[in-house]
């Protein structure tokens, strides 16, 4: 399971994030693509060379993101979607073809905000074609966000569907709309005090702070997590300063983080959030946390050689 969030702090800068439940990392690290950098695309696409930064691993000399932002403020992020997801077997005539593994590359390569985006995507055909014989094609959906807004693009056996996402989360399956109804179903949790209330002769007492949002799921399935990571991310009071925003940043991931022992896998093993990462557009930092090491780490785009053309990795 994974889980995403969008917000911006009391300036509108953008912050973005995820966690990446899985039962086993692929080697990832901080992926740093420079402006200048060839990159080139599976079929037709263009490349207009924004800086990009991310999780990831470089195979074939090609940065395979897991999330990623570029330097205009515009971050994104794939999430398993299987049994869902359906690609393109073949590249289409007259439509920009986009390899479903380059997905988060092009999209932060090629635009500044969630708005281009959602234009360029109605003339795009998500194709799945492999990097190479050693990696499958991952059946995803991708969240994207950027200081205004967030869009979740999903490809199935009906086409390309872009959903405005009002409410900044994702999870996995089933589909956006779905998760969005589902919501509906929690509106009577709220973060206030809960009153005393008298029934019959009896005079009842709240336990504590809390029982306002009783009946929020606690569950790690995607939807319940939908719900819990929406919740959080909806009443978290706006915050001041890059501290602050990156602490509501790992702090709402974390109401929605896998720990192990709690899920298993259909080959029994148990998913856990192997990592917990995000972007701050205000100091242009992607920052990371391990399920192994807590603890934050900040790299800033500063670190990395823009001048250079080739990738680089932290
Ligand atoms: C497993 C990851 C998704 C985690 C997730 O959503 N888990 C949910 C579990 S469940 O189904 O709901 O149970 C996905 C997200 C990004 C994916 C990676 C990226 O797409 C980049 C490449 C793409 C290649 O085609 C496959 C390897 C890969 C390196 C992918 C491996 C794997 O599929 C990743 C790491």
């Amino acid at each position: 399971m994974c889980s995403a969030v969008r917000f911006v702090d009391a300036e509108g800068n953008l912050y973005f994030g995820r966690n990446l439940d899985w039962e086993c990392g692929y080697g990832e690290k901080i992926v740093y693509t420079p402006a200048d950098y060839a990159y080139q695309p599976a079929f037709n696409a263009e490349d207009r060379n924004h800086a990009v930064i991310g999780v990831g691993i470089v195979v074939d000399d090609t940065p395979l993101y897991f999330d990623c932002a570029n330097d205009a403020g515009l971050a994104v992020a794939g999430l398993n979607f299987p049994g869902y997801a359906q690609y393109a077997e073949d590249s289409v005539n007259f439509t920009t073809n986009v390899a479903a593994y380059e997905f988060p590359l092009w999209v932060a390569r090629s635009f500044t905000s969630v708005d281009e985006v959602a234009e360029a995507l109605k003339n795009v055909t998500i194709v799945a074609k492999q990097i190479n014989d050693q990696y499958p094609v991952a059946m995803l959906h991708w969240i994207i966000g950027d200081a205004t807004r967030s869009i979740v693009v999903e490809y199935t056996a009906s086409g390309m569907h872009v959903y405005d996402n009002d409410i900044d989360v994702m999870t996995n399956q089933p589909e956006f709309p779905v998760h969005r109804a589902n919501l509906i179903n929690y509106i009577n949790c709220t973060p206030t005090m809960v009153k005393p209330v008298k029934w019959a002769g009896a005079e009842l007492k709240p336990w504590g702070a809390g029982l306002s949002a009783h009946g929020l799921p606690g569950d790690p399935n995607s939807m319940s997590r939908f719900v819990r990571i929406a919740y959080a991310n909806a009443h978290y009071p706006d915050k001041q300063g890059e501290k602050d925003n990156v602490t509501r940043l790992f702090k709402t991931l974390s109401s929605a983080a896998m720990i192990e022992g709690m899920s298993a896998m259909a080959d029994g093993q148990f998913e856990k959030t192997m990592f917990t990462s995000g972007y701050s557009a205000k100091t242009k930092t992607y920052y990371m946390a391990t399920y192994d090491d807590p603890t934050i780490v900040a790299t800033p785009v500063s670190d990395f050689d823009a001048t250079s053309n080739k990738l680089q990795t932290k």
